[in-house]
């Protein structure tokens, strides 16, 4: 004969004994086993809006498959599983799963072999479903009334226990939020503090034009250009300029992340959905939630994650990786990229259906070497900035040749490799004393040569044929001081017409009248 008070009181010390749920619902179960049988013990919920079931935590025997974390019910059954949640009898003995409602068979059958028996209780706080505690062993009929005498003993201290897990997961999800929030603010403040766009008015203008456009509506915009063009300076804008500019900006470089871990970094896990999955987690995407998300060099997302990334755009809703839950997600997505997304779709290496939902607002960004009007104003902006970086007290003056030189050399690495060539100038000119003024041919010999002209090409750094013809035109409008036309203009030089060359200086960017 169980003595019910001595039962109680050991298996609440037991309930009650850890933060943790599972060392707490390990220690119970191990307590209840001298009672009764039991191979396995889990609190479960269930949602009625969403018609899932969920497990919150759960000890299970290993002669059984884990199950999934939640488990989505078949439609026609919704009427069905909301009505049964909404008036759960206290407590249940399940002795032999084919005598009970088809609803019930099925979600078992999902879980559990046939020849289990299992004891459910509804839990119940202050006249609010909270939940179930269930137990359950191998074999058919192996519980009596008796049994289920003392669990229902054991309702309220299994209730307060599932309130706190609950409780706990809130906290947990409202960290995240909360550390999200912060590296948003972190984010708002160094575009406030540093990031301008030089060129907004000239060589980026078009651009702009279109940033201005796309930006208040919510589509997809595929930014495309060279290494360094200042893709992301874009996208930031885009974002900053946008109705969502005061909710999460996200940003992802799709190439930094292992190619395993993409999945998941992107559309979250579940606990136990893969070895390291200790925990669940929310992926980039649930934390953009209502905001922006830049996803930088597209081009290497592996295919499951295009599939992915499909569905986002397609229906707005995610899976974390391992989990069946459908959550619906609204996040505009930027994506950029350097490659020729069009190429990869023929050999297969990316998606054409994802192509085509990404591409719905391209905007493409001219290189530097097209755009060399910009290159002055550039080099006064990271003068400027590094200058103080670095905690140069009078900012160096540039002279007008080594600007010119500037403007002659091609910049593979674009936007960012003229930053860094600042930036290295302006360490080696820092010798503790003002400097006036900064010439960067004297400084080049450890960077770039400055006054490459095609014979300079090796065969290693073959150039675009644009390139290469923007570079001759400008070695004959150099020669002819900017003139185009006469006798004396580079037309004439070229042996080309001179309304052919305007036509080429404007393709290629090549500004008019100035003196090279
Ligand atoms: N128009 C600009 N005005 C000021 N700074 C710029 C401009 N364009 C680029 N930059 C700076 O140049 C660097 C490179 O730009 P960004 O990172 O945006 O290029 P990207 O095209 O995204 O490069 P990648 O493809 O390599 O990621 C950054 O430090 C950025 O601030």
């Amino acid at each position: 004969m169980v003595d019910e008070n001595e039962f109680f009181r050991r298996a609440t010390l037991r309930i009650s004994s850890s933060l943790k749920s599972e060392t707490a619902l390990q220690r119970a179960m191990t307590y209840l086993q001298q009672h009764m049988p039991v191979s396995g013990i889990f609190f479960a919920l269930y949602d009625p809006n969403l018609n899932i079931g969920r497990l919150l935590a759960f000890i299970w025997p290993p002669g059984i498959d884990r199950p999934k974390r939640t488990f989505v019910f078949p439609k026609e059954y919704w009427g069905w599983m909301k009505n049964w949640w909404d008036n759960q009898e206290r407590i249940r003995i399940i002795n032999d799963i084919s005598k009970e409602e088809k609803p019930l068979q099925q979600a078992f059958a999902a879980m559990w072999p046939n020849d289990t028996s299992h004891i459910t209780m509804g839990l119940r706080l202050e006249e609010m479903q909270l939940g179930i505690l269930a137990i359950f062993a191998e074999g058919k009929n192996r519980y009596n009334e008796s049994h289920a005498h003392l669990i229902s003993l054991l309702h309220e201290p299994f209730a307060i226990a599932i309130s706190n897990i609950l409780q706990h997961q809130e906290i947990l999800r409202l960290k995240d939020i909360l550390a999200d929030d912060n590296s948003y603010l972190r984010q708002e403040l160094m575009e406030i503090t540093g990031k301008t766009i030089i060129g907004a008015n000239f060589g980026m203008r078009g651009v702009m034009e279109m940033v201005s456009q796309v930006a208040p509506l919510n589509s997809p915009v595929l930014l495309l250009g060279e290494a360094g063009v200042g893709k992301e300076i874009i996208a930031n804008a885009i974002h900053y300029s946008s109705k969502r500019k005061n909710d999460p900006y996200i940003r992802v470089n799709c190439g930094a992340i292992p190619e395993n871990l993409i999945d998941s970094e992107l559309f979250g896990h579940e606990k136990g959905a893969f070895t390291g999955a200790i925990s669940s987690k929310r992926g980039r995407f649930e934390r953009a939630n209502h905001g922006t998300i830049f996803l930088d060099e597209i081009g290497e997302l592996p295919p499951a994650a295009q599939v992915r990334l499909l569905r986002v755009l397609q229906q707005h809703e995610i899976e974390r990786v391992g989990g069946s839950e459908v959550i619906p997600v609204d996040v505009r997505v930027i994506s950029a990229t350097h490659q020729n997304l069009e190429l990869m779709t023929q050999s297969r290496k990316f998606r054409e259906d994802l192509l085509y939902r990404l591409n719905v607002f391209p905007i493409m960004i001219p290189p530097l070497r097209h755009r060399t009007d910009d290159i002055p104003a550039l080099v006064s902006h990271f003068l400027e900035h590094k200058s103080r970086e670095l905690g140069i007290e009078q900012m160096p003056s540039i002279t007008r040749e080594a600007i010119e030189q500037l403007q002659a050399y091609h910049w593979p690495g674009n936007v960012r490799e003229l930053e860094n060539f600042v930036e290295r100038a302006l360490i080696q000119t820092k010798t503790g004393k003002p400097v006036e003024a900064i010439s960067f041919s004297r400084l080049a010999s450890t960077s770039v040569d400055h006054t490459i002209t095609p014979s300079d090409q090796t065969d290693e750094s073959i150039l675009p044929m644009n390139d290469v013809i923007a570079m001759h035109i400008k070695k004959a409008l150099a020669q002819t001081r900017g003139k185009v036309e006469g006798i004396d203009g580079a037309a004439n030089l070229l042996k080309i017409h001179p309304s052919t060359l305007r036509g080429r200086m404007r393709k290629l960017g090549i500004p008019y009248g100035r003196h090279r």
